[in-house]
C-alpha cells in the first residue's frame, strides 16, 4: 500500500492535516487524522495523556514526518513548549531576536517584548526571570518573525493559576495584533473555554469531537453557557462530571 507521505508548504496561513498516520513500532498513535485550521483561527486541542497531541504538534512544526497522509503548513511557523527553551547564555533581547536578520532586528525585538509586557527587561538573563516572564519571552520569540501558524504545546501548564489567567489575557491581546492561526494543546478545559475559537478533542488517534465556541467574551465568563460547555468537553474526554 502506498499512501502519499509528505509535509508540504502552503501559501495561506492555517494548516491542513489530511489522513495523517504516525506509528511508533506497533503502536498507531495518529490513525488517519484529519484537521483543518483556518486562517487566524485559534484551535485548542484537548485529549487524554499519551493520545498523541504532542506528536501532532511536532508534525505540524516539521520536527517529525508522518508515516502516511499529508501535512500542509505555511513556511513561517513557530512553536512554544511547556518549559521555556531560552538560551541561558544570551540576554532576553538576544533570545528574542536570534532568528532575525537585518538592521531592524533589535527594534523589532524591543517592540515585541513591549507587547508581552517586558519593556525594561531586555538586558536580563533568563535565570533572572520568573516562570511567567520566561514564557512571555518565549511568546515574544515565537511572534517576532510574524509567523502564520503558532503551535503552543501546553505553554502555561507549569505556571500558577493567577499567572496562567494573566497569560490568557495576553494571548487574547496578542491575537488582535498578530494575525496568526494558532493550535494550542492543553489539559485544562477552562483554558480551552477561555481561549478557543474551536475546541477539538482527540480520541483513538483521530479528532473525535469539535466544538465551535461562538461565545462573546462576556458569555465565556457567564456561568451557564460556560458550565454547559464544560460538561460537554469533560464528557468528550470521558471524564465524569464533577459538580
Ligand atoms: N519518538 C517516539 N518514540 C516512541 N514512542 C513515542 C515517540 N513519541 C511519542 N511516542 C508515543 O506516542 C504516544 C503519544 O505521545 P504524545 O507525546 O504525542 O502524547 P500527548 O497526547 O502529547 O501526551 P501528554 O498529554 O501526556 O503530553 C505515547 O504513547 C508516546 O509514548
Amino acid at each position: 500500500m502506498s499512501a502519499p507521505v509528505a509535509t508540504r508548504h502552503r501559501r495561506q496561513a492555517g494548516a491542513v492535516v489530511d489522513k495523517v498516520v504516525r506509528r511508533f513500532g506497533d503502536r498507531v498513535v495518529l490513525d488517519h487524522l484529519d484537521l483543518t485550521i483556518a486562517d487566524e483561527e485559534l484551535v485548542v486541542l484537548l485529549g487524554p495523556s499519551g493520545c498523541g497531541k504532542s506528536t501532532l504538534l511536532r508534525l505540524l512544526a516539521g520536527l517529525d514526518r508522518p508515516d502516511g497522509g499529508l501535512v500542509e503548513v505555511p513556511a513561517k511557523r513557530a512553536i512554544v513548549f511547556q518549559a521555556d527553551r531560552l538560551l541561558p547564555w544570551q540576554r532576553v533581547l538576544r533570545n528574542v531576536t536570534l532568528g532575525l536578520r537585518g538592521p531592524d532586528a533589535q527594534k523589532r525585538g524591543r517592540e515585541v517584548l513591549a507587547e508581552v509586557g517586558l519593556s525594561g527587561r531586555e538586558g536580563a538573563w533568563p535565570k533572572e526571570l520568573s516562570g511567567g516572564e520566561a514564557q512571555r519571552v518565549s511568546l515574544a520569540r515565537a511572534l517576532v518573525s510574524e509567523p502564520e501558524l503558532v503551535l503552543l504545546d501546553e505553554p502555561f501548564a507549569a505556571l500558577d493559576a493567577i499567572t496562567r489567567l494573566r497569560m490568557h489575557d495576553l494571548v487574547r491581546a496578542l491575537r488582535s495584533k498578530h494575525h496568526a492561526a494558532m493550535l494550542l494543546v492543553t489539559h485544562d478545559v477552562d483554558e480551552a473555554i477561555a481561549l478557543a475559537d474551536r475546541v477539538v478533542v482527540m480520541r483513538d488517534g483521530r479528532i473525535g469531537a469539535s466544538h465551535h465556541l461562538r461565545l462573546s467574551a462576556a458569555e465565556r465568563e457567564a456561568s451557564v453557557a460556560r458550565e454547559e460547555l464544560r460538561s460537554t468537553l469533560l464528557e468528550d474526554l470521558g471524564l465524569a462530571h464533577q459538580h
